[in-house]
């Protein structure tokens, strides 16, 4: 991750437009009809049942999806109170990692008003709009007020996040690494500096799971809070030591724990020398911790370190919670987020952690070996688990505490809907990963030496996908690796240039030329060829040492996808090969095709480009339903393309009579069926939800899936080779890592049903 400067801070939040959320219509509304029903007159319908029943609310409106985060601006980060219009960027930033994390929509409210009885007043009447209210930045001691009276007064779940949601995760935090330092919570003295929102509740929970108060001692900007301080409030008086000491520096001699939730740079390395043996030290203060990550580390070896930021490991932020606590507390129609609520919270994120990390969470981090140890003591913020792992943990809680007014019965239903909510449910990949795991296979990876590709073949290693066979200079890939911090230990690199190579290069070349010799490829030429990460990778597969290549493509896969021509063929019953994008949507899963193969796209082409996408999205497991789409619908336009497209669907209504094809037709047609039913009551596909879309040419079917994707409405697995005699995939080098291993899994996917059946998949 490269380091945040404030320009490029500034720059993200003003690009575009300015800010970080916008509100999103979520009904139609382009018709009159639409209009009256989103507005007056038909609003007035929910308007009456909620008057009756007002838990019709939740029927009828946001309210049971809808957060607010509302702050004074009087403790924002660790800048101090900075009035509530300057702390909108967070208020913002909160409301999108709420959406992002856990699909829950979101408004901040920056409340100018300091005196806490006003602030209650204006946050009570404020109430009725939202499911949930996350305080966040107000300052100690007034948000201790604020919230007990706001939870007493509301009956909807109100949390101060910075007391509860940093109790929580710094808890889940703290049991982890004691358990790696082999410490007991009951006996260990903790020093907490700062005695703000933050900090009392921490250490409240902190002593609920079995510190003793009396090995703790508090710190405020003045010093040690012991017993001879005088005009202490009431917080800070619950915590004061009898110890005769006055110095941070006096009270970090022999602790175990430092739990800093002040401001940066309080701690000093002779301050962390002077703990007991294996020590923790939390640094949270944000956006700086009171000692910095290398400061910190250089003190001494047996430490663990965490700080609230995310570019360095053992990230403890409230982050890792409030999404998913919300979520599950609204889920269940909670009317408070109690102590068994949060509880239940705080074992699922420390447990999660001691889970084996999936691929995409290690490859988001480009790292291959994240493990639960020193350095990764707790879950990491993009960690899709999550929000499984704790929703349901807090919901139950909610149950079993008595506090919950729609109680889940069916849990695994509930978990399928989270993961829907988030991710536009990569079902699809969860599928053929588990298929790939069971049964991996041997991956050549082409360019094994350029940053994502080697990253890719890693996480696919570790998380037991395929067993990579790395093409490439070992010495600069082993470089490569260390300075991406990837374990590449057990995996295979075949150095093909070297000599050691030359008597596998020979054998290729001989088997290449005997079945290309009438087609312009002498020996000596193929010889040559053999140098060529392309040739050499597909010759692996020909010759069945490898099950399958990712040849990874600089400009395009042109010359790529020519050399598989020639090396490994096209299946017997096509005479082209094409790709297939696979994207998933709010709208469910969709296949397109031909996304990246075929420029020039005449009949025979669009026709095996056709009985190809059938072919795998039945071999994906799925009923095709498909629609030929274009600019004419049912022979409106009679230009060459759009008959092209017309004699195809005619071909694949005489080749397949039962398929559910039709076309050509627009994409409002393909993808609206009411319409499509209305105007076109003839269609094959009647009635029916098409999922796969079979473009006229390249440009449209290109440019529609990047669309899709470049404006945030689809996540994509591709593109999938089809047609092929073998498993040769191709990928840009550049492409996220994400992709490069999801492409890898369909590959594997791809090699094992071959084995199985051959080619006598094709009909
Ligand atoms: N990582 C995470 O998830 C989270 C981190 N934080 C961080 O914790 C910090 C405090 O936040 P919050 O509790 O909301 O704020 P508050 O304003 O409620 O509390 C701040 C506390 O810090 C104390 N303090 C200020 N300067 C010093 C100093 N030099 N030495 C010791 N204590 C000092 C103040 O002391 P006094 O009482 O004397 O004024 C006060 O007790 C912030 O940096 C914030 O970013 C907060 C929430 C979550
Ligand atoms: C993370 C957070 O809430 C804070 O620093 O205030
Ligand atoms: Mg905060």
């Amino acid at each position: 991750m490269s380091k945040v400067t404030k320009e490029m801070a500034l720059d993200y939040h003003r690009e575009g437009k300015p800010g970080k959320i916008e509100v999103v219509p979520t009904v139609p509304y382009s018709s009159m009809q639409d209009l009256a029903l989103a507005y007056s007159p038909g609003v007035a319908y929910p308007c009456l049942e909620i008057e009756k029943n007002p838990a019709d609310a939740y029927e009828y409106t946001n309210k049971g999806n809808l957060i607010a985060v509302i702050s004074n601006g009087t403790a924002v980060l660790g800048l101090g109170d900075i009035g509530a219009l300057a702390g909108k960027p967070v208020m913002e930033g909160k409301a999108l990692l709420f959406k992002i994390f856990a699909g829950l929509d979101c408004f901040d409210i920056e409340v100018n008003e300091k005196d806490p009885k006003k602030f209650i007043e204006i946050v009570k009447a404020l109430a009725p709009t939202f499911g949930g209210i996350n305080l966040e930045d107000i300052k100690a001691p007034e948000c201790f007020e604020i919230e007990q009276r706001l939870k007493e007064e509301c009956n909807i779940p109100v949390m101060h996040d910075d007391q509860h949601g940093t109790a929580i995760i710094s808890a889940a935090g703290l049991i982890n690494a004691l358990e790696i330092q082999g410490k007991n919570i009951g006996d260990v003295k903790l020093v907490v500096n700062g005695a703000g929102a933050a900090a009392v509740s921490c250490t409240r929970l902190y002593i609920a799971l079995g510190v003793k108060k009396e090995n703790v001692v508090m710190c405020d900007s003045k010093g040690v809070i012991n017993r001879s301080r005088k005009g202490l409030n009431s917080q800070k008086e619950e915590f004061a030591t009898d110890r005769d000491i006055n110095t941070l520096a006096e009270a970090m001699v022999g602790a175990d724990v430092f739990l800093g939730l002040s401001v940066k740079d309080v701690v000093t390395t002779e301050m962390v020398q002077s703990m007991a043996e294996k020590p923790i030290v939390f640094a949270l203060a944000n956006p700086d911790p009171e000692i910095s990550y290398e400061a910190a580390m250089a003190s001494r070896p047996d430490l663990i370190f965490a700080t609230g930021r995310s570019d360095y490991p053992n990230q403890i932020n409230n982050v890792l919670g409030f999404p998913y606590i919300f979520r599950g507390a609204l889920d269940a129609g909670a009317t408070a987020i109690n102590e068994t609520m949060k509880l239940a919270a705080v074992k699922a994120i420390a447990d999660l952690a001691k889970e084996p990390v999936p691929s995409v969470v290690n490859a988001a981090y480009g790292m291959s070996n994240l493990k639960f140890g020193r350095d990764y003591i707790l879950p990491k913020p993009l960690d899709p688990r999550l929000i499984t792992a704790v929703s349901p943990a807090v919901a139950r809680g909610a149950m079993e505490s008595g506090v919950a007014r729609r109680p889940i019965t069916d849990w695994e239903a509930y978990n399928e809907k989270l993961r829907h909510l988030m991710g536009y449910d990569n079902k699809f990949m969860r599928r053929v990963t588990e298929e790939a795991r069971r049964n991996p296979k041997r991956v050549v990876f082409g360019e094994a030496n350029t940053d994502n590709m080697l990253t890719a073949a890693v996480n696919a290693y570790h998380d037991g996908i395929c067993i990579p066979i790395l093409l490439g200079n070992e010495e600069m890939i082993e470089k490569r690796a260390k300075r991406l911090g990837l374990d590449i230990e057990g995996i295979e690199i075949v150095n093909l240039r070297h000599d050691r190579e030359a008597e596998r290069r020979e054998q290729f070349a001989e088997k290449l030329a005997a079945s290309r010799q009438r087609r312009g490829i002498t020996r000596p030429e193929a010889l040559e060829l053999m140098f060529d990460r392309n040739y050499f990778g597909m010759m692996m597969v020909e010759t069945g040492q490898a099950d399958a290549m990712i040849s990874g493509t600089y400009s395009g896969s042109k010359k790529a996808a020519k050399i598989a021509e020639e090396v490994v063929g096209i299946r017997p019953t096509y005479n082209h090969f094409a790709t297939m994008h696979i994207l998933n949507t709010k709208r469910g899963t969709f296949f397109m095709a031909d996304t990246t193969v075929n420029r020039e796209v005449d009949e025979e082409t669009l026709f095996d480009i056709t009985r190809l996408a059938r072919n795998s999205v039945e071999y994906f497991a799925h009923d095709p339903i498909m629609a030929m789409v274009s600019y004419s619908n049912f022979g409106s336009h009679k230009e060459k393309e759009p008959e092209v497209a017309r004699r195809v669907v005619e071909r694949m209504h005489e080749a397949y009579p039962d398929l559910p094809i039709d076309g050509e037709m627009q994409m409002s047609y393909a993808l609206n069926k009411k319409a499509r039913d209305a105007a076109y009551p003839f269609s094959r596909i009647n009635g029916k939800d098409v999922n796969t879309l079979i473009f006229p040419n390249l440009s449209a079917a290109s440019t529609a899936y990047k669309m899709m994707l470049e404006m945030g409405l689809a996540e994509a697995v591709g593109p999938i080779q089809m047609g092929l005699n073998k498993p040769i995939h191709f990928i840009s080098t550049d492409a996220a890592v994400r992709d490069i291993i999801n492409l890898a899994t369909v590959a594997v996917i791809d090699a094992a049903v071959l084995e199985k059946v051959g080619n006598g998949h094709d009909k």
